[in-house]
């Protein structure tokens, strides 16, 4: 099984952002991660600003050409009016609160169920694949499949969070979540503090893992090994099931 990595482009907004001009250049560099290998790249426009702006959705759609995926939280018609106009490849709800530091959680996708049926059902109208934003526990991942998601996206922080603690109970949530997404026909992603270290055991433990997004850890990696020789690695820690 192959895993795709799209990686997010968040902190190379931020960085240009700090000084108001078009340095580092977004729509170049995410043009070189594509170049090294990345297969797909993704952005998490948040309600400010202040990385990603919702004038850099249409550059990076015109010249992304492996897979483009934005990230947010659809309640302000805003963010739904930029996905429905732009198409990206696939669009991945998240439920961030307005003035969230970074993402902290997954959906309650059956509080929000009604919403979520009407979300989705909008974004996949247009052709757009949904991925919705989800813990590993199986009533919430059964709540995805019902709302008409193509795909969740586990939200590794814990994983993260524990992996050096203990591993084998880092992960054992998302093995059996990931059980239950491939018996009722959810695609599986998963993203949030994945990183050099965390990511093979991640992809190795659970099944079917068909897409990372990774940004923070990635563009602190290329600070040290470079940006190309970064996105290798992480390519290489994908690598393993490849050869399967
Ligand atoms: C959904 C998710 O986990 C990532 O998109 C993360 O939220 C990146 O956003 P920041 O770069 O703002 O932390
Ligand atoms: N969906 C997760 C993502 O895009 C990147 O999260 P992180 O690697 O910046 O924590």
């Amino acid at each position: 099984m192959k895993t795709r990595l799209s990686v997010n482009v968040n902190k190379i907004a931020l960085i240009r952002n700090a000084r108001g001009s078009n340095y580092p250049d977004l729509v170049q560099v995410s043009k070189d991660i594509e170049a090294f290998g990345a297969e797909g790249i993704t952005v998490h426009p948040r309600p400010d600003e202040r990385h990603i702006t919702y004038a850099d959705i249409p550059q990076l759609k015109a010249i992304t050409t492996t897979e483009f995926n934005i990230e947010g939280n659809p309640r302000p018609q805003k963010f739904m009016d930029m996905v429905l106009k732009n198409c990206p490849d696939q669009c991945t709800l998240v439920p961030d609160a307005e003035n969230a530091l970074t993402s902290d959680s997954g959906w309650d996708t059956i509080t929000h169920a009604s919403f979520l049926t009407e979300t989705i059902g909008a974004l996949k109208a247009k052709g757009i694949r949904v991925s919705i934003f989800c813990d590993p526990v199986a009533e919430l991942i059964e709540g995805a499949k019902k709302v008409g998601a193509d795909r969740i996206e586990f939200y590794t922080g814990p994983y993260a969070a524990n992996y050096h603690k203990d591993r084998a109970a880092a992960i054992a949530p998302y093995v059996k979540g990931a059980k239950i997404a491939q018996e009722i026909g959810l695609g599986i992603n998963a993203g949030h503090d994945l990183n050099l270290d965390n990511l093979r055991y991640f992809q190795e433990q659970v099944p079917a893992l068909l897409e990372v997004s990774i940004g923070h850890a990635l563009v602190v990696d290329s600070l040290y090994y470079g940006l190309q020789n970064t996105v290798q690695m992480y390519l290489e820690r994908l690598s393993i099931k490849d050869l399967v």
